[in-house]
């Protein structure tokens, strides 16, 4: 056996799973200092509220958390924060990407600083045939004891025949899936082994929780609770009972709206939750180029939307 760490490999998979039925997948937001530098203290402090309100798991320096604008001491720093504070109290999954010689390096930094597994972002720029794709995690596994979930969304997106294939690499635990195409994830859900783990990945996860769970995948990452854990807290405990009338309101007077703000400008997916989270009182600092933060209107729509929210789940703005 290649993988021996702190957990193993099976006991990773089980903490997933056993996180993903008590609540969202949390991706923290990455602190940065008025200068655009790492600020770990407010990371830390601000970690130490994402994990008060109980999330299943923590992704340290994914999508949210700018992975793609961190170098790899900032990277190494950022992850060896996380498992700190986690404390082993969730599984810390850090996200890796690149091509896979860079990919395995951020993969060893994540062993190093005790990441539980790591979350394989989608490489960029150019795209790839299926074999390229299910090549780029062979290297990365080869490279790695880490237990290892492939993101797909953008350029990348498996077949059900290259899932059984990356299932069947050793490390590979699971997939997170960005596309939202239902009919394609179904296939693929079917074609995996038993015990193969599945996330619900999409861009505001909570818009089409439902459906994804009607699918067989009740996992999802929540960029909310980056910013309101109340508000993610509450659409999770109303999903997870059935409460469709609530899920409803939610979705009516928060996620819908959000979502609208969400896609009005190319890298709010990111920036807007970053700006969010200021509201918020905290300081997680502003967003780092290529992306830019969001301006005066649509930060007001922003403020308007957010209390509106945490008047819905009876929280305090
Ligand atoms: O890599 C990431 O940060 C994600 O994919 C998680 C986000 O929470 C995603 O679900 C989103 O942007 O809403």
């Amino acid at each position: 056996m290649r993988r021996q760490h702190l957990h193993t490999e099976t006991e990773t998979v089980e903490r997933l799973r056993e996180g993903m039925g008590l609540g969202v997948l949390s991706f923290p937001l990455t602190s940065f200092g008025a200068g655009g530098e790492l600020d770990l203290d407010s990371y830390r402090a601000y970690l130490e509220r994402q994990l008060a309100a109980c999330p299943g798991a923590v992704f340290p320096a994914c999508g949210t958390g700018e992975f793609f604008s961190l170098d790899e001491e900032e990277y190494r720093a950022v992850v060896t924060a996380t498992v700190e504070v986690a404390g082993g109290r969730v599984p810390v999954v850090a996200g890796i990407g690149y091509g896979w010689a860079q990919a395995s390096r951020f993969a060893r930094i994540a062993e190093e600083a005790g990441a539980d597994a790591a979350l394989v972002l989608p490489h960029y720029l150019v795209a790839a045939p299926q074999d390229g794709l299910v090549a780029q995690l062979e290297q990365i596994a080869a490279r790695t004891r880490l237990p290892l979930i492939a993101y797909q969304r953008g350029q990348v997106s498996f077949t059900a025949d290259s899932l059984r294939r990356i299932a069947a690499i050793d490390g590979v635990i699971g997939l997170k899936d960005g596309h939202s195409d239902l009919d394609r994830l179904q296939r693929l859900t079917l074609a995996a082994p038993e015990g193969f783990l599945f996330f619900n990945g999409a861009s505001t996860a909570e818009i089409q929780a439902r459906a994804y769970a009607t699918i067989g995948i009740p996992a999802y990452s929540s960029a909310v609770h980056a910013f309101a854990p109340e508000i993610a807290g509450a659409f999770f405990t109303a999903l997870r009972d059935g409460d469709n009338a609530r899920v409803d309101e939610l979705l009516r007077g928060f996620y819908v709206p959000l979502v609208e703000l969400r896609d009005r400008v190319p890298g709010y997916a990111v920036s807007l939750v970053k700006a969010a989270a200021r509201l918020r009182g905290e300081r997680v600092g502003r967003v780092r180029a290529p992306l830019t933060d969001p301006g005066a209107d649509d930060l007001a729509v922003l403020e308007k939307l957010l209390a509106t929210g945490l008047d819905l789940v009876g929280a305090a703005v």
